[in-house]
Parts: C-alpha cells; structure tokens; sequence
C-alpha cells in the first residue's frame, strides 16, 4: 500500500516550513526522505502523523486521505518518532503489550503478534529485559517492533539512528530495508546522512521546504558519490 503526499504546503508564521511539497512511495518500496538539517523534515512528519493539519494539499496512506479518514489512515501507519518513547521502566514485553491494549489487542493475540514482531527485529530473546537496561540500538528496534504490532502497511522513521553508533546504525538500516524487501512494507526513513541510502532505495531529496529531486539513488547520482552530489545540491555536510 502506498503513501502518497500531494502539493503540501505549511508555514510557521511567516516562515515556508513545506512549500508544494509532493511524492509517491509505492507499495513495499524503501524511501530515504534526505535533507540537511532545518530542511522541512520533522514538519513533514508532524503532517504525516497528524500531530498537526496543512492548509492545503493532500495525504494518502494506504489510499485512506489523511483529511477525509484520519482513523483510517492512521491505523495503516507505523510510526518511529526522532525521540525515544518507551517506558524504561518496563520490559520490552511490557512496552509492546501496553501499544497492543492501546490498539484492543490482548491475550493470546497480543502474545504472538509481540512474538512475530520481536522475531522481526531479532529481539525475542531481550523480552524480558528492562527497556533501560539496553544500548540504544536495541532500544530503537524494541521500538521499530513496536510500530509493528498492529500490521501498517507503511512505516514512517524520523531519524531513527541518531544517537546510535555506527554498527547499531548499520544493523538498522539493514533492518528496515529488509522489512520493505521481504515483507512488502512501504518505508519512509528521514535522514541527513547520505551513508543510510541504498543504490536501489527511491531518494526524495528536500531542502528549504522543497522536493528538489525524486527518483532511484543510483539514477539520480550517477557516477557521483552520493554525499558529494548532496553537498553540491544542498551545500549540506553530510
Ligand atoms: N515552531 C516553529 N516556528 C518557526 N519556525 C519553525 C518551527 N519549527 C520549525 N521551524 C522552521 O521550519 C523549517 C523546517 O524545520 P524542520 O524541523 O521541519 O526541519 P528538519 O528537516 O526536521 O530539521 P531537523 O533535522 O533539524 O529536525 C526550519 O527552517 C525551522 O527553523
């Protein structure tokens, strides 16, 4: 199922956060949404999780219009904000089984689907581990686990490796491609850092609040290395 965002536009006060923001990432595809910082990211999110409403354009999950039918598309849709939000208080069983109560999940379906996502993201043998007592790559995959429980069709990530080291890093994004690859899910992965794109991911490229390229990595850098090809375009260190 795919996510579609039509001629999106948001200020704040006098300042163009979005300006006739559009794109289309189709069922199962992985899209790497690459801007430097400032560059309209996290309002985008905010629109996409209806943490706030546009003025004008349009936003489709799963062919559900995110204005028409809110609940409809925001129940097809995962979500892993910029800051962690899991209880760390808790195990990791306990953070996934209060996220399955809130979505009427409970019993014996709550246990196997936290089992299947767990399994999903190699973490079923840290089930009963205190969610403090992780590193911070474990922590962001009990929480991409998490975003799975209810079975969206779409995955939306706001720079989800910040704060993690490289390895944890790597092993996440190699993840989160996998989930798209083998299980169909449509990605969305916000970043600033060019490392986290594969050749074959659709790039959509933002800056100052505009979609300024959209297409297959490869295709668009070409022989160019990618990061050198952002800088160029974006004047970004990435
Ligand atoms: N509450 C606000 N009031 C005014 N301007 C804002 C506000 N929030 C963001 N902006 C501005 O809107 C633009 C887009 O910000 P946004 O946070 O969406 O970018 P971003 O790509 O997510 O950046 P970052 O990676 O730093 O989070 C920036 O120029 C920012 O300064």
């Amino acid at each position: 199922m795919s996510l579609e965002v039509a001629d999106l536009t948001f200020r704040y006060g006098s300042k163009t956060a979005l300006d006739a923001v559009g794109f289309i990432v189709p069922p199962g595809r992985f899209a790497a949404l690459l801007g430097p910082n400032g560059a309209g990211k996290s309002t985008l999110f905010g629109l996409l999780t209806r943490l706030f409403t546009a003025p004008s354009g349009r936003i489709a999950i799963a062919g559900h219009d995110m204005a028409r039918s809110p609940r409809g598309a925001l129940a097809r849709m995962g979500v892993v904000f910029q800051q962690p939000t899991l209880d760390l208080d808790l195990t990791v069983r306990q953070n996934l089984a209060y996220f399955a109560a809130l979505h009427g999940l409970a019993g014996r379906e709550a246990r196997s689907r936290i089992d299947a996502a767990l399994d999903r993201l190699w973490m079923r043998e840290r089930a009963s581990e205190k969610t403090r007592d992780l590193n911070g790559g474990h922590r962001r995959r009990t929480e991409i686990a998490r975003a799975l429980l209810h079975r969206p069709s779409v995955l939306l990530l706001d720079e989800p490796t910040v704060g993690l080291d490289a390895a944890a890093r790597t092993a996440i994004t190699d993840h989160v491609h996998a989930l798209a690859r083998d299980e169909g899910l449509t990605v969305l992965w916000a970043t600033h850092l060019t490392d986290e794109v594969a050749n074959d991911d659709q790039l959509i490229l933002l800056h100052q609040g505009r979609i300024l390229a959209d297409g297959t990595a490869h295709e668009l850098h070409g022989a160019t290395p990618l990061r050198e090809w952002f800088l160029a375009r974006t004047g970004a260190e990435a």
